[in-house]
């Protein structure tokens, strides 16, 4: 297990305030935070810009030292021990970072394999091994700046996996990749967790992505723990509102006027809109409105043309969260 306790980051600048005087600021990166990560588990790590994600990430991976606090991974004190710690994880970024282009996949493997102490045979083995996992066999002797951004991203993959780590950071891993190439690393980074054992760290601004492959998530604010919790549970308490979506044959005045009494009076919040498919009205409530909107429908014989039940997704309550805390 990786556990982190009171994690503490402060950046201290240094700026100009008269000819010769600089003033010291201290900027409170991540203050105080505690977080674990088991084997075979994904964890989500979410924030908004600047809330501390990629300096806790650094402090995890030993990039950056912390300020104070404490990391132990497997029972090994990592700020003690990191050559021991440097073996068991590994750290992936999305976008173009850390790679050489103008080295091919296996140029690329090869170096960062010799950096984790693979040589010879062992070295060869665990590079094909891992281009032919990641898809990339006919291109392995490319230079990476002929590849696409899949294809890129994919080798960032192996370039992660080169020491067979035991716990992986994934910093926005599917960043700016078309939708059936996120997809497909979604997978991998899933069987990764699932079949080979490994605890993940995921960072990414694609709520639908952390909502689909993350067993639990921090949410962190200004480097302060705000919440963590299971995905569904996170909705369950922040969105308590039920979604139904209706559209009708064009209601009148007079119709209008009765169903919106009506539903005032169940507490049903509505909006209604006028469009080309008839009178759409976007109904919200503490409970499962469906039954009792059906009800009144037929007490006036109103035509239904569509009628959808949302459920509420971790962007929904992102969204709330952050309009509570006014972060918006
Ligand atoms: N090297 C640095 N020197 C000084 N301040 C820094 C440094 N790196 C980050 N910060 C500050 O620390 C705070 C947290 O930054 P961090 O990059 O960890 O946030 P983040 O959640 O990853 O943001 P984003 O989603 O925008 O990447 C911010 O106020 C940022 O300006």
């Amino acid at each position: 297990m990786l556990e982190a306790k009171k994690l503490v980051k402060y950046y201290t600048m240094k700026e100009k305030s008269g000819w010769f005087a600089r003033k010291k600021q201290q900027i409170k990166a991540v203050n105080g935070l505690d977080l674990t990560i088991k084997r075979g588990e994904i964890v989500g790590l979410l924030g908004v810009n600047g809330a501390g994600k990629t300096t806790t990430i650094k402090m995890l991976s030993t990039l950056l030292a912390p300020t104070s606090g404490t990391l132990s991974i497997d029972g090994i004190d990592a700020l003690q021990q990191p050559e021991a710690i440097k073996r068991r994880i590994n750290m992936i970024a999305g976008g173009e970072r850390m790679l050489y282009w103008r080295l091919s996949a296996r140029e690329n493997l090869m170096y960062f394999g010799r950096l984790y102490g693979l040589r010879g045979s062992a070295l060869k083995n665990q590079c094909d091994e891992l281009i032919k996992k990641v898809g990339l066999a006919e291109s392995a002797d490319r230079p990476v700046e002929r590849y696409s951004k899949g294809m890129k991203q994919r080798l960032q993959i192996a370039r992660g996996l080169i020491n067979d780590p035991d716990y992986l950071f994934l910093d926005e891993p599917t960043l700016g990749l078309d939708a059936p190439v996120a997809r497909q690393l979604r997978g991998m980074v899933k069987d990764l967790a699932k079949k080979k054992n490994k605890g993940i760290l995921l960072t990414s601004h694609y709520l639908e992505e952390v909502e689909e492959l993350c067993d639990h998530v921090y949410i962190i604010e200004k480097g302060h723990l705000l919440l963590h919790d299971t995905p569904t549970r996170i909705i369950q308490t922040i969105v308590k509102d039920r979604i139904l979506l209706v559209v009708m044959d064009r209601l009148t005045q007079e119709d209008w006027t009765w169903l919106r009494q009506e539903l005032d009076n169940r507490g049903i919040h509505t909006q209604k809109n006028e469009t080309d498919e008839g009178t759409q009205l976007d109904m919200t409530a503490p409970f499962d409105l469906t039954a009792q909107f059906i009800a009144l429908t037929h007490q006036r014989n109103f035509h239904l043309l569509r009628l959808e039940s949302k459920k509420p997704n971790l962007e929904d309550a992102i969204i709330r969260l952050a309009e509570e805390r006014e972060l918006l």
